[in-house]
């Protein structure tokens, strides 16, 4: 992430943290000369695009999906463009081209900075932003800021340097011919520094190119609407609060190489920290040392360790916990847990520990009673705050700050009206942005709760785990790891309900003989580069959903487990015990109940209980065949599909696993549910009973599975008549071979065959937001009552169903 002119890393704070927090490794650089980086400040856009190439080299970071804002926009643009392959996405935050900037503004840059930066402030930022978020003074954080960095570098004019660098540039047209990578244009409707015009011929250009071109214009015309949707807003003044989250929309998106470097290196005068080791080998006091800044990074995660905190807020040291910001992940948060600053309030007396508490919640309760934004914004305020009241090293120029903090907080109880509140508010943080501009930032990482703060040195580990399970697939392509799987997976009673005596000889003489062979060279044709999509998507998933529940603030292992093959469920469940889990909720990746593999994932949990002698508590997710948030995630994908293709086709397909009829007969709910759950996804759709079909697919064997059997379903649509289908599989939410294969290969053909003209494909829920979302509110309510950490001892409350 690229910062622009006269801004350092500190910008791309919330982006940081969110992006780590969907499993993104991040890396937010203060340019050379600027912040905390020392080092010649870059002349030119092409010399900083040298810096950010060389660095990522240096870091042995192979791939890297480059983010700009403003004059960093135009030094992503270059740095993508040199590094071909290796920049898999670039997102262009604020950005115009040529991006000239007025001689007045130039010339009151090197002569009267202070007088520049009030007109770069209202030009982008603007006092209008100040109502965004309560407690948030756009205008006063971004002065601040841009004093810092001025002073950050008493030799050269930064902010000069930058204006006549963007200025000057002019290989923009040749970068974009350069690049080979999916572009993101995220424009301020109300950015009057980079108009969203001023960026019309790059777009143009990108297209022209042939690129994968994506065009966010945020709007904000009147401020009252904007009030309502502050992260909009910043954005639309020109900050790049919002590109996280556009950046996340793309499907394409895939996690980044770690880094593997294992050195300590300086790179204009940017010192680094690389051991890709082991945590405790990380020495604080190492990352803490001398220089202006030092950026750790570890087994790929990169963090930024926020020095600018201790030498500017010193008295706000609860701030510190902006180390974490690239941490992400519980796990990464664990892993790194010796990079952790507990400042003063760690070591401070009972009787201060008490009133910071009291502090916390009472701005806690004004946060909530403020906007639907204030939360974090008030942990920052919280934090100050706390420390305020509980730090005994407060330089006097900083104590006004701190009382006056106080003294809001106090309010915070007493006030009815809103914008009394946030007018304090505003007086409030115009004050602490003068003394630091990074008033802006959450105090604690979103996985970490406020009576977190509270918490010891090093973070407690978290004693909940939620286990995502699925079914399992080959460990390679080849027949002999088919031979592995299909003979744990074929000899599980749960799919195969035949006597042993009789299916056994059956699986072992003829099947295991016969198949591997063949289904190897299916699961060749659908192989990913990282492996079998199932594996990937679903350890993605894990992922994910690990951010996504610490987003939520809640504190909660999460891991993926495989109920045939790698990794194992008991494999994994002991792995959760040795950390001090001991609350499991067991989440089977397979929305719709059946016994042939729900129920045997949890027969695999119980296997494992058989023989284990201290249980962990254990909760099993049975079924969410109807849950809004899983019909929702659907509903978006399809309708994604239907603008990517430019309308829905003449019907929709929804094939779901078959499973034997005779199961259903026996009491199987499976069937009912696959059709609850089509029903829900046409009526979220709008769809007529017509204009959509249900079917199964996969058949095993000789014996009568559930109808409508897909591929002969599709044969016979194109026979009589149908042209296009669009085809989808609910159930399934990872891509895997029996969608990818079976599906867009085989059935594919089997329709275009009979005469179809369009078969259109609808991939798996795989990384959709939506669905991991889903995934994480269906987590939250069966996690209900359990110590996730979450404010009051719990998780959130789930949705009404
Ligand atoms: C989505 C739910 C699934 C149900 C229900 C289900 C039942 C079921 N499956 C078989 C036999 C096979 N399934 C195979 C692959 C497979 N099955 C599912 C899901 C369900 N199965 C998935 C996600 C996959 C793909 C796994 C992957 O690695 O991509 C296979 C193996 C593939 C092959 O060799 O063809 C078999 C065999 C039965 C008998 C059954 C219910 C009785
Ligand atoms: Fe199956």
């Amino acid at each position: 992430m690229v910062h622009g002119v006269l801004n350092d890393h500190s910008v791309w704070g919330f982006q940081s943290r969110h992006l780590a927090h969907h499993g993104w490794n991040v890396l937010a650089v203060d340019l050379p000369g600027h912040g905390r980086s020392g080092g010649e400040a870059p002349q030119s856009v092409e010399e900083a695009a040298d810096f950010i190439v060389a660095l990522l080299r240096t870091l042995g970071v192979e791939r890297a999906a480059l983010v700009g804002h403003s004059w960093g926009s135009l030094i992503a643009l270059e740095a993508a463009a040199r590094l071909g392959d290796a920049a898999t996405h670039l997102a262009l935050v604020g950005t115009a081209y040529p991006m000239k900037v007025s001689p007045a503004l130039i010339e009151a840059a090197l002569n009267e900075p202070e007088k520049a930066l009030r007109m770069v402030n209202v030009f982008s930022r603007s006092s209008l932003a100040s109502p965004s978020g309560a407690g948030f003074w756009t205008f006063g954080a971004g002065m601040a800021l841009g004093r810092r960095v001025l002073r950050s570098n008493p030799q050269v004019n930064v902010f000069h340097r930058g204006f006549v660098a963007c200025d000057r540039y002019a290989g923009a047209e040749a970068a974009v011919a350069a690049l080979a990578c999916p572009v993101l244009f995220a424009l301020g409707a109300q950015d009057q520094m980079t108009q969203p015009r001023a960026a019309q011929g790059l777009i143009a250009a990108a297209r022209a190119a042939g690129l994968d071109v994506r065009v966010e214009t945020l709007p904000g015309k009147s401020s009252r609407r904007m009030q309502r949707t502050p992260a909009r807003l910043r954005m639309a003044f020109g900050a790049p609060w919002q590109c996280a989250a556009l950046l996340l929309d793309r499907r394409q998106l895939r996690r980044e190489q770690p880094a593997q470097a294992g050195e300590v290196f300086h790179h204009g005068g940017l010192r680094s920290l690389v051991r890709p080791g082991d945590a405790g080998a990380v020495d604080p006091d190492g990352l803490h040392a001398g220089l202006q800044g030092a950026m750790g990074v570890e087994r790929g995660i990169v963090t930024h360790v926020e020095h600018g905190l201790r030498r500017h807020a010193e008295p706000l040291r609860g701030f510190v916990e902006d180390a974490r910001i690239g941490l992400g992940d519980a796990e990464g948060a664990r892993r790194h847990a010796p990079l952790e600053v507990f400042p003063s309030p760690m070591r401070c007396s009972a009787a201060r520990m008490l009133s910071r508490r009291r502090a916390l919640r009472s701005w806690e309760r004004w946060a909530c009673a403020c906007t639907t934004s204030a939360r974090t914004t008030a942990a920052v305020s919280a934090s100050a705050s706390s420390a305020a009241v509980a730090g005994a090293r407060v330089p006097s120029q900083s104590r006004s700050t701190c009382s006056a903090l106080r003294m809001a907080g106090q309010i915070g109880q007493r006030v009815s009206s809103r914008s009394r509140v946030i007018a304090r508010m505003r007086a409030v943080s115009s004050m602490v942005a003068e003394n630091s501009a990074t008033i802006a930032f959450p105090s604690l990482p979103p996985h970490m709760n406020a009576s977190a703060a509270d918490r010891s040195q090093t973070a407690p580990m978290p004693r909940t785990a939620v286990l995502l399970c699925n079914l399992g697939t080959p460990e390679a392509p080849t027949a002999p790891a088919l031979r592995r799987y299909l003979a744990q997976f074929l000899s599980d009673p749960r799919i195969v309900e035949i006597p042993r005596a009789a299916w056994l000889p059956i699986l072992h003489g003829i099947i295991l003989r016969i198949r591997p062979a063949k289904s190897a060279a299916k699961y060749a044709s659908i192989w990913m580069p990282e492996g079998s999509p199932l594996a990937v998507w679903t350890e993605r998933q894990a992922t994910l959903l690990r951010g996504w529940l610490g987003e939520a603030g809640l504190r909660v292992q999460v891991r993926h487990a495989m109920r045939y093959g790698q990794p194992s469920i008991a494999g994994q469940l002991k792995a959760l015990q040795a950390e001090g889990v001991d609350r499991v909720l067991v989440l089977p990746l397979y929305p719709q109940y059946s016994g042939t593999t729900t129920a045997s994932v949890s027969d695999d949990v119980c296997a494992y209980a058989l023989r284990t002698r201290r249980l962990p508590e254990l909760r099993f997710v049975n079924s969410y065949h109807d849950h809004p948030a899983y019909i929702d995630a659907l509903a978006r994908s399809v309708r994604a599909h239907w603008q990517r293709e430019g309308g829905p086709a003449e019907q929709l397909v929804m094939s779901f696993h078959g499973i034997p009829e005779r199961a259903v007969r026996l009491g199987d709910p499976y069937q009912q549910e696959c059709l609850a759950t089509a029903a829900l996804l046409a009526q979220a759709l709008g769809l007529a009973p017509d204009r959509y079909r249900v079917t199964f697919q996969s058949r095993f064997g000789k014996a009568k599975w559930l109808e409508p059997y897909t591929e002969p379903t599709l044969i016979e649509m194109a026979r009589g008549g149908t042209r296009s289908v669009d085809v989808m599989c609910p159930g399934f939410t990872s891509d895997c071979l029996e969608t990818l294969e079976e599906i867009n290969q085989e059935a594919r053909e089997a329709f275009l065959h009979a005469g179809g003209r369009e078969f259109r494909y609808i991939p798996c829920l795989n990384a959709d937001s939506a669905w991991i979302t889903a995934l994480s509110r269906i987590a939250q309510e069966h996690l209900s009552g359990w110590d996730t950490g979450a404010p009051g001892g719990a998780a959130a409350p789930g949705p009404a169903r």
